[in-house]
Formats: structure tokens, sequence, C-alpha cells
């Protein structure tokens, strides 16, 4: 991918969030793999739903920006972390939502059955079908969550997402396009169990 096509598809996707509330002030975080070794992904601090082109750079796997005066996302191990892990993916999106939020406080994993939407998630062909996203406990040592994560994925490879808990949720898919439906998927799944507690 283009970094100006990565670029436009991460502003749509920022502006949509931004609509839906789901990354409220500076929060959420945003990138798309540009090639083996390169990454495009979101400044530290901008508003998601205000995403201009000086909001991007490049970064290597290893979450050092190519130039190192850009202060890349806080959370750009995290994104690393789900390239590393699966050379498939083209894009890793962070949300923080209400529903993803209050729901990633309460459990240990959220248990998604039943939904049509599950459809959405790798490997699923049919709403008869249940879906355990992990829950993080929240870390402020990114790279020590990092190898959480990692260590978490290498024992469930297929892991859809994962919440970090009082914190936000963590998605990703083969393009930008794929990783947003996913969150929107995800997002919409996680409403629904709000409203039927
Ligand atoms: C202000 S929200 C706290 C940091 C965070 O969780 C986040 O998603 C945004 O951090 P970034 O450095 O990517 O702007
Ligand atoms: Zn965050």
């Amino acid at each position: 991918m283009t970094p100006q096509t990565a670029i436009a598809e991460l502003i749509s996707a920022g502006e949509l969030f931004h609509r839906r509330g789901w990354v409220p002030a500076t929060g959420g975080n945003f990138s798309a793999r540009l090639s083996a070794e390169k990454m495009l992904v979101t400044a530290s601090g901008w508003h998601k739903g205000e995403l201009q082109e000086d909001a991007f750079l490049i970064a290597g796997m290893d979450g050092r920006p190519d130039d190192a005066s850009r202060k890349a996302s806080y959370e750009t191990l995290l994104h690393c972390q789900v390239y590393r892990f699966d050379a498939r993916v083209g894009s890793v999106l962070h949300t923080h939502s209400i529903a993803n939020t209050v729901l990633s406080r309460q459990k240990e994993s959220i248990r998604l059955s039943g939904y049509e939407l599950l459809k959405l998630l790798p490997g699923i062909q049919t709403h008869d079908a249940t879906v355990e996203v992990p829950v993080f406990e929240n870390d402020q040592d990114i790279p020590r969550l990092a190898a959480k994560v990692d260590e978490a994925m290498k024992r469930r490879p297929g892991m859809p997402a994962y919440l970090i808990s009082g914190h936000g949720l963590y998605a990703w898919g083969d393009s930008v396009a794929q990783a947003r439906h996913r969150v929107e998927a995800l997002e919409f799944m996680f409403e629904c169990e709000l409203h039927s507690r």
C-alpha cells in the first residue's frame, strides 16, 4: 500500500470512529503496513477525528520513527507486535469506546455468541459461533504489555482482537478496510452486550 492511500483510508476511519464516539479526546491510534519492514502510524497526541497528512509518520517494525524528531503513538509497540506476529496483517486500529471500556473493566474476557456480525471475524462462517475476546490488564509499560499480548497470541494464534482493561480495543485486518469493518462489528457486538446486561 502506498503511504498516500494508507493516509487517506486512516483519516476516513478516524472521522468515522469520531462520529461514532469511539475515539474521544486524543484516544486511539491507527497504523497500516507499508512493507515487510515499515509501517505508517499516527503521531502521538492527535485527535483521531481531525487527522491530517502530517499526523502520520513512518516507523520500523521496532517502533522507531524513520525521522527521529517525530514522536510516534505512545502505543506503537502494540501495533508492531501484531505486524511481527502475522505477516498478513495490513492494518491495526485502536479505539476507546464507552462499550469496550465498560465491558473491559468487568471481565477477563468478553464472550460473543450467536451474532451475525461474528462473520466479520477471521475464520467464522456462521452466526452459530462463539468468540472470546481476551482482556489484558492495562499497563503504562507498553513493551511489557506487548510482550504479554505476544505470549497470549502464541498460545492462541487465531485471536481476532483484544481489549485492554479500562482502556480500549485493538483489532486488525489484512487492509485498513478490513480492520475498520472488524472494529465496527466488534463495537456493535460490545454495545449489544452492554445493552443486554
Ligand atoms: C489521551 S488517551 C491516552 C493514550 C492512549 O491510550 C491512546 O490511545 C492515544 O495515545 P497516542 O500516543 O497514540 O496519541
Ligand atoms: Zn489507547
